[in-house]
């Protein structure tokens, strides 16, 4: 028999649920180098015991609200320079036409995505706003998720680095917000690096954004983009810099983890993305070092083997799209969510849809909207407050 990677101390206080030392955790990847299959046992043993055998997603729409922005990261290809023809700004009009496609749909989350403070940047936006009757992005976002929330949707919005007061704005109608830690490494923003030139993606400025929601009791997606430059040692500090933010605040309802996809016409193009075997490592560290966190990759950026992630210790698919594309990663397809509850029930889960923010953090929420919530979760069979334990 293969000797044992993890000692028997070390192994008793993880499956009892004790978060890991910075160092351990580090060894424990070096370790997982050479046999990864007892570590996926110890983060598939911690994912049954906090959360069963339910796999979760939300069904969404994606409003590709805006998409011209302020910084440049080295990644990106949702962002668009005025004049090309991928440029998006979507109207009231365009809003309310979409929202009742996806309740026809029978989505629930409409997630709002635009890119960094584009009025700070480029008169087409300054005028766009104006002409379309509204001050600022975060003013379209309040009336974006007022549409949304009128048609039946729940909103989640993921516009960058929000202020605090912007946040509690958008706190009246959206039941979760949503913002990237990326890394927590400022190397990433040297020279040469994916976020020089991109300043909202400083990890002290991202970090305080998602305190002030902690401030505000905002649930918080946030998450982490894998294989973009970092070492393995900046990934674990990540993961403990939103375990720092949610041991305070308890307000992270989710971590996703992202791994980065090459693209043409980028300053990254030729960097590949991260390998099966180091993606699914942070994914079983996650596990272990927030052992009752919601842990999610999108099915999407990796398709062919996401079912394999099962194994790892994930419990959520994210949002999947009936009817847009994933404006972020075009090239990949949502994979139809007929074929993700098949190859769940294959791997022994259930899948199950839920709302834009987990049963756990609905006392967070603005009680309207948990009450809009509950007047739909049994007709459609969401997964609702009753699940939380
Ligand atoms: O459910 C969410 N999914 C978010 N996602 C995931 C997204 O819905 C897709 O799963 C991925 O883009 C897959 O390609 C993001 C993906 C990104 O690349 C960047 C930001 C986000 C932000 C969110 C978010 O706030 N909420
Ligand atoms: C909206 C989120 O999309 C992610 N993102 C941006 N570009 C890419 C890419 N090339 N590959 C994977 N994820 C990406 C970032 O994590 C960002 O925060
Ligand atoms: C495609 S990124 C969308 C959200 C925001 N611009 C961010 O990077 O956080
Ligand atoms: S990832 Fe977000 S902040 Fe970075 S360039 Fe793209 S839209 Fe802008």
């Amino acid at each position: 028999m293969s000797k044992l990677i993890l000692s028997s101390e070390l192994l008793n206080r993880l499956v009892d649920g004790r978060t890991p030392s910075k160092d351990e955790a580090y060894h424990i990847y070096q370790d997982a180098d050479r046999n990864p299959l007892e570590l996926y046992k110890v983060s598939q043993f911690l994912r049954t015991k906090n959360k069963g055998t339910v796999v979760t997603y939300s069904r969404k729409v994606f409003f590709n609200l805006i998409n011209l922005c302020r910084d440049t990261c080295s990644y990106c290809t949702y962002k668009s320079e005025p004049g090309q023809t991928k440029v998006s700004m979507l109207s009231k009009k365009d809003i309310i036409t979409l929202t009742d496609v996806a309740k026809k749909h029978n989505c629930t989350e409409a997630l709002f995505v635009t890119g960094e403070r584009p009025e700070q940047k480029y008169q087409e936006a300054r005028t766009w706003l104006k002409e379309n009757g509204f001050s600022s992005t975060v003013e379209y976002l309040v009336e974006a998720s007022e549409i949304a929330l009128k048609g039946g949707l729940f909103p989640h919005t993921n516009a960058g680095n929000l202020t605090k007061d912007e946040m509690h704005q958008l706190k009246n109608t959206n039941v979760s917000l949503g913002l990237m830690l990326e890394n927590s490494s400022e190397r990433l923003s040297e020279d040469g690096m994916p976020h020089q030139f991109a300043p909202s993606k400083n990890p002290k400025a991202r970090i305080k954004v998602l305190q002030n929601a902690g401030e505000l009791k905002i649930p918080m997606t946030t998450g982490l983009l894998v294989g973009i430059g970092e070492t393995p040692q900046e990934l674990i500090d990540s993961i403990y810099a939103i375990k720092e933010i949610h041991d305070r605040y308890n307000n992270i309802q989710e971590i996703i983890l992202q791994n980065f996809q090459p693209k043409i016409d980028t300053p990254m193009k030729s960097s590949p993305s991260p390998q099966e075997k180091y993606f699914k490592t942070f994914v079983a560290l996650a596990r272990i070092i927030l052992p009752d966190m919601n842990i999610q990759i999108p099915p999407n950026l990796s398709p062919g083997s996401y079912s394999s992630f099962l194994s790892s210790g994930i419990n959520d698919w994210g949002g999947i799209s009936p009817i847009t594309q994933d404006y972020v990663n075009p090239e990949f397809p949502w994979p139809r969510i007929n074929e993700v509850d098949v190859n769940c029930a294959n791997a022994g889960f259930s899948l199950r849809a839920r709302f834009p923010v987990y049963p756990e953090f609905f006392h967070m929420v603005n009680p309207h909207l948990v009450e809009k919530m509950s007047e739909i979760s049994d007709s459609e069979n969401l997964v609702s407050a009753e699940y939380a334990k």
